[in-house]
């Protein structure tokens, strides 16, 4: 199955585009389970998130946030309420602004006990500490790690969730959840699903905008041999749909076929 792009001229035509395809997931999967299985990401997305799930009076509504599970694609070994943390993200974004009377969905968030010493004190970087934080994390995860929908980014450097190009976690096969803690990207130390975990996903949707992308997006949607972590998520042929939400500017003057969603 090919990727498909979904371009809109603006952001808010995108995050709108974005807000109808998590509940169309979100309707699917609760004819047939009852809970939505869903993975964020970190970085841009947030602002996305807020604009389709709490400012969106069309799609905000029909969110049942009661039946939400949700898990973050990559997370940063930091305390929860740091601001690299991709679930403080999420947490300030979305949960903060939801409703008082709404019921808050579960969110399985890392460990944080794990993060510091006796003293509580967050430890600095051990590669021990760490991976029982993947495999804490990797507990929690649903049956057989299967997501209904995982929302990813594309940084400009073509990396999702934390796999980053060339990095030997792109050929992890035995985890589901892994650490790293050489990320190019600051904060070095995190966790992040690894390919196992996306291959096993209904759906997933990236969301990239402006024209930074539009170099990154060049090389993914036009160079076959491009061995870049995106590009290997949009080569998957495990029967997981593949979809991106972009702007105009990320794609302007690349050979790919768009359409609006
Ligand atoms: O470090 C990260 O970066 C990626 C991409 O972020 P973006 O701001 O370029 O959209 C993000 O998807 C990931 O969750 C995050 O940890």
């Amino acid at each position: 199955m090919s990727a498909k792009v979904y371009s809109h001229a603006k952001h808010d035509d995108v995050a709108n585009a974005v807000g109808k395809h998590i509940l169309k997931i979100q309707d699917e999967s609760l004819k047939s389970s009852s809970t939505f299985k869903i993975a964020l990401s970190g970085g841009s997305l947030g602002k996305v998130l807020k604009q389709c799930l709490i400012d969106n009076s069309t799609i905000a509504p029909n969110v049942q946030w009661d039946k939400w599970e949700v898990y973050f694609s990559d997370e940063r070994l930091v305390p929860l309420d740091h601001p690299d943390s991709n679930y403080g993200l999420f947490n300030e974004m979305v949960l903060s602004n939801l409703p008082a009377s709404t019921t808050k969905p579960k969110v399985k968030t890392i460990d944080e006990s794990l993060l510091t010493g006796k003293d509580g004190q967050v430890e600095s970087s051990s590669l021990l500490k760490d991976q029982e934080i993947a495999k804490s994390y990797e507990a929690s995860l649903p049956e057989n790690a299967k997501f209904d929908l995982i929302l990813l980014g594309c940084g400009p450097d073509g990396h999702t969730c934390s796999l980053f190009p060339e990095h030997k976690l792109l050929q992890e096969r035995n985890e589901f959840i892994s650490s790293i803690n050489d990320s190019p990207k600051p904060p070095p130390r995190r966790i992040t699903f690894t390919f196992p975990v996306l291959e096993r996903a209904t759906s997933i949707a990236f969301v990239a905008e402006g024209a930074g992308k539009a170099p990154i997006l060049e090389e993914i949607f036009t160079n076959k041999s491009s061995k870049l972590p995106s590009k290997l998520v949009n080569d998957l042929d495990t029967g997981v749909e593949v979809l991106w939400f972009v702007d105009d500017s990320a794609i302007e003057g690349i050979n790919v076929i768009s359409s609006k969603y």
